[in-house]
């Protein structure tokens, strides 16, 4: 009976609660706030997420940092075997997101090629950006912005032109011809050749000639410590540029700089603008004494000058322009040669092929000529080769989407980095058979092209951002390999067989061979030939 009465109390109880609040309308508004505060975390947690590409663990601060370890290009194909073609990886605050597919690749650098196109400080490459980008006034670590595309726009019709190039060939042919003195002296001797010494003298050489009209190292350079120190300088650059800053990766670390990047880098800065601020004003003296007339468009700073006096271009811009030139086409070059002498070195029969061909097109009394190349196949299918399987450089240069964006059906975050790993792409079984083997002749009558059209082989990238000097890098090439086993026979050092010449490759952004090569030759052309100036 009490029970009864209770039941009937508390109903009058909660009559009274309603009936008074719904006399109180900002009771009411209280409890919606209060349920929509509750309901709308419910709804954002429930709502259909974005899809964001898979990859290894996100750890707080670090990031996947954990599972990089060895080679860089080497870690991510590893992780790309795991988390497929488009991986997400963190990098410090950074996600990084890896290409590793022809297919995804195409999106990115065809379909999508405005969406992922910036390239500045905001990329994992902060610092370089700021120190050898002289703050992302360069090509290589700049925005797609309009001041991107006009000095992209003079590489293609002023500084890289075909008839610039014709025009150079005899300046190439020089230091080739330099480049056969050397080993026909240490042959002469019988003396091993350490060759990475002496591509990059070839390769700074050419570039120092092409922008300012100098050679810049060499028995015949006086040696000022100007000089010297010019060719550490481009060391320097190159051992620091492909080790990740953890500066910029992980922002509190951004003041101590344990790694000694950012205090090498602006050292490096500094040695860059005063060499390249003198040379710039001694072409500008000159101008102004009439040494050159206007016109004059001898090297590139000469073609440069008349731009910067028109205000279209500013010093910073020429010193980023000609910092990139000399970065971008010297170790990339040189370290590809040093690749094609390892697989001269490992396949005799192959270097004897070469011989032949050349024998047959060009003879044995006179030296190769630029005109020459395009009859050589087999040479060409060889270089091929080298760069798929030694892959120069493994990984793009960083790209960056300005905007929130969708790669292999993925959602991509505004502000992320992106690499393509052209390494792994040119090592996967989809697109090549028995990838792990040289074999030239994979090339062979085959349409495959290096100049960003098919996507299983992009040694130089695609798009808007490929590099700007495919030719030239091309044409020193071929023409340095043809010069060399046309010029003599070359077999690895006393005790080494040529299958254990070493093939390991080490990321410095270019993927150098880890132990730097030593070789013989002996002359196989009449002595006339090395001294004539045939080979030009
Ligand atoms: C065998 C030689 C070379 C190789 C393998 C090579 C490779 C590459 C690659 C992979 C890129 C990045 C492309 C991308 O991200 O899509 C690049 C960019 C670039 N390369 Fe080369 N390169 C070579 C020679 C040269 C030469 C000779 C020069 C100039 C003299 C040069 C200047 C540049 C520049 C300025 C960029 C930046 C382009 C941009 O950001 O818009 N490279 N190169």
């Amino acid at each position: 009976m009490s029970t009864n009465l209770d039941a009937i109390a508390l109903g009058d109880r909660l009559r009274k609660v309603v009936w008074q609040l719904s006399s109180e309308p900002h009771i009411w508004a209280a409890l919606l706030v209060a349920a929509l505060a509750w309901l709308l975390p419910v709804s954002y947690l429930q709502r259909p997420r974005k899809k964001l590409p898979p990859g290894p663990p996100v750890w707080p601060i670090v990031g996947s940092l954990a599972y990089l370890g060895g080679e860089l290009h080497d870690a991510l194909w590893g992780l790309s075997k795991k988390y497929g073609d488009v991986m997400r990886v963190g990098l410090g605050q950074h996600t990084l997101i890896v290409v590793s597919g022809a297919e995804a690749a195409e999106e990115l650098m065809k379909r999508r090629d405005s969406e992922f196109c910036d390239r500045s400080g905001r990329t994992i490459q902060r610092s370089a950006a700021r120190y050898i980008g002289i703050d992302s006034m360069d090509i290589a670590f700049s925005d797609y912005n309009p001041h991107l595309r006009m000095l992209r726009k003079l590489c293609t019709s002023e500084l890289f032109t075909l008839s610039r190039l014709q025009a150079s060939s005899e300046l190439r042919a020089g230091e080739i011809r330099v480049l056969l003195g050397t080993f026909r002296k240490h042959a002469d001797m019988g003396k091993a050749i350490e060759v990475r010494e002496c591509f990059h003298t070839l390769t700074m050489n050419v570039m120092c000639l092409l922008m300012f009209g100098k050679r810049y190292h060499g028995a015949d350079v006086p040696v000022t410590v100007e000089l010297e120190s010019f060719k550490s300088l481009i060391m320097d650059v190159f051992d620091t540029v492909g080790r990740l800053n953890l500066s910029d990766l992980i922002w509190c670390l951004r003041p101590f700089d344990f790694q000694g990047i950012n205090r090498k880098w602006k050292h490096i800065r500094v040695r860059i603008e005063n060499l390249f601020s003198m040379i710039i004003e001694e072409h500008r003296q000159r101008r102004r004494q009439g040494n050159s007339s206007p016109d004059d468009k001898d090297d590139f700073v000469d073609v440069l000058l008349p731009y910067q006096e028109k205000d279209a271009l500013s010093e910073k811009a020429i010193i980023g322009l000609l910092s990139d030139m000399l970065l971008g086409g010297t170790d990339t070059t040189a370290t590809t040669l040093e690749w094609c002498m390892v697989e001269v070195l490992r396949n005799p029969e192959m270097m004897r092929r070469m011989q032949e061909e050349i024998d047959s097109v060009v003879g044995k009394e006179k030296g190769i000529e630029e005109s020459d190349i395009s009859r050589l196949p087999f040479l060409n299918a060889f270089v091929k080769e080298v760069i798929r399987l030694h892959t120069p450089l493994p990984l793009t240069l960083p790209r960056l989407n300005d905007k929130a964006s969708t790669l292999g059906g993925y959602y991509i975050p505004p502000e992320c980095t992106v690499f393509v790993n052209v390494f792994a792409i040119a090592h996967d079984g989809r697109y090549w058979e028995r990838p792990m083997e040289f074999n030239p002749d994979r090339f062979m009558g085959s349409a495959v092209s290096l100049t960003g059209n098919d996507f299983q082989l992009i040694p130089f990238g695609s798009g808007r951002r490929k590099c700007v000097g495919i030719t030239l890098g091309m044409t020193m090439v071929q023409r340095t390999l043809a010069s060399l086993v046309h010029s003599f026979d070359f077999a690895p050092v006393e005790g080494v067989k040529p299958h254990e010449v070493d093939v390991s490759g080490r990321y410095l952004l270019v993927l150098r061979n880890d132990v730097p090569l030593k070789l013989t030759a002996t002359p196989r052309l009449p002595a006339h030939v090395y001294h004539s100036s045939a080979s030009r």
